[in-house]
This record gives structure tokens, sequence and C-alpha cells, in this order.
């Protein structure tokens, strides 16, 4: 794909001695909001760290616009504009939201602009801008994860089940805010297993089972397609 920000070739990489990602091939466009979707254990999160250099690619290739970052160090691709919100959130809990929003922006100080747009998104981390992060609920510790990677301007977005265990009613402020993301023309690779979210926010959609790809198509084709649905994930939306 001619538009891709990310691109994944044949990509395998190990957790200690075993063998988790076997061949990931992964386009992820620029501008636009892909889904990597699957069952448990199929290799989401892994994927991510690996492109994060959390995990080490032993073999394959994964450019970032055209670039190899393939084994580069985590903070070298950081530096190239990549924000990830880990599934733990990966937040400070004993800092303040004001010292974990501070300590994200790291090439430049956070500016007043960037700073009402998040809150904006995320009022509570205003009203709790002082308060230590470990206090927050869980959806909060969720808004300030998310918060923390766009404290700098970023060409990419890796997110990993940021509406994990929410409330419904938190679901929909988180699903608001990465719309608004996405409206300003974030690229976004988001691993999610509400798959109502995943069918509002994404674009494309990857799935993967068992360490590879094994589908790749527009989001709204899974979307209409119960039976594809099935047999890929093991979803039934008949309640939906
Ligand atoms: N630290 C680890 N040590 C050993 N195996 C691991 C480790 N982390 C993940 N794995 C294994 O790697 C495989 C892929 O895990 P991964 O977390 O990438 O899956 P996932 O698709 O994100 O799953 P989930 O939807 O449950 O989060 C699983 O079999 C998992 O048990």
């Amino acid at each position: 794909m001619s538009n891709s920000l990310l691109s994944l070739k044949d990509v395998h990489a190990n957790i200690h001695q075993y063998n988790i990602l076997h061949g990931v091939n992964l386009e992820v466009p620029k501008g636009e909001v892909t889904m990597l979707l699957g069952r448990n254990g199929a290799g989401k999160t892994t994927t991510l760290r690996t492109i994060m250099g959390l995990w080490q690619a032993h073999a394959g290739t994964i450019e970032l616009a055209g670039m190899d970052v393939t084994r580069q160090p985590t903070a070298q691709i950081a530096k190239q504009g990549v924000g990830y919100v880990p599934e733990d959130m990966g937040i400070f809990s004993d800092l303040t939201v004001e010292e974990n929003m501070r300590l994200a922006a790291v090439s430049a100080p956070l500016s007043q602009e960037r700073m009402d747009r998040i809150f904006l998104a995320f009022p509570p981390l205003k009203t709790f801008w002082h308060s230590a992060a470990g206090n927050l609920s869980g959806g909060q510790k969720q808004m300030l994860s998310i918060a923390r990677a766009m404290a700098e301007e970023r060409q990419l977005y890796l997110i990993d089940e940021p509406t994990k265990g929410l409330a419904p009613a938190i679901i929909n402020t988180m699903a608001a805010a990465l719309s608004e993301l996405k409206a300003k023309g974030a690229t976004i690779l988001m691993v999610e297993q509400n798959f109502e979210v995943a069918k509002y926010l994404g674009d494309h959609c990857a799935v993967m089972e068992d360490g590879k790809i094994i589908w790749t198509g527009p989001m709204n084709e899974l979307a209409q397609d119960n039976e594809l649905q099935e047999r890929l994930m093991g979803l039934n939306m008949e309640a939906s």
C-alpha cells in the first residue's frame, strides 16, 4: 500500500524461548485508524510491543515513514514520533497528573494549546491536575495514559485496549476522544476487544491468529459480515 506510514514485513519475534510472532505482514495507512483484532493470545500486544522495540524482531522488517526501525531502541522509536499507550497504561502512580503529563513531553515543554486540547477531550484530568495519578479511577487513568501519548506531536499512535474494563459511559467518553484524535488526521494502530468501538473508530482492520495476520480489509466489510466475524474471531454479533 503506497500510503502506508507503518509497514511490517514477515516479522518474527520471540518472547524468551517462545516463538510468538510467525511472520506478521501489516500495512498501516497514514491518517487512518487500523484495528488489530483477534482472539486472546493471538499476538496483538506482542505486535505493538515489537513495533515499539520492547520485544526484538529476530527476522523481518519494520518501516516507519520509509525508514527501517527494526531493532532500534525504544527511546529512538519514540523520538521518531511514535506514541505508545500500553495495556497496563504505563503511568506513574506516585506522581501527580501534571507531573505525569510533563514527563511525557520529552522533546518540548507541554504547551498551553496542547494542554487545552487534552483538557477538552478529558475534563477529569483538569479537575485532578494536582492529584496523585494512583488515586484516579480506572477510566481516568486510561484517559491520562492516552493524554500522555498526546503530550507531543506524534506521527503514529499505538494504543492497546483503551476501553478494557471500563464502564459503558466511560467507554463512550474514550471513544469520543479517540474519534477527535482521528478527526485531526492521526494515524492510529489500535488493539480493541470491544467490537462496537472497533466498528465506530476503525477504517481498516487486521485480524490476527497464532502470531500471524489472517485477514485484512475495510472495517465495514468485517462489521457487515457476521459469518466472517464468527469464523475469524469467534464473535457472535447477533446481540449487538
Ligand atoms: N512475558 C511473556 N512470557 C511468555 N509468553 C508470553 C509473554 N507475553 C505474552 N506471551 C504469550 O504470547 C502470546 C501472545 O500474547 P499477546 O499478549 O501478544 O496476545 P494478545 O493477542 O494481545 O492477547 P489478549 O487479547 O489476551 O491481550 C500468548 O500465547 C502469550 O501467552
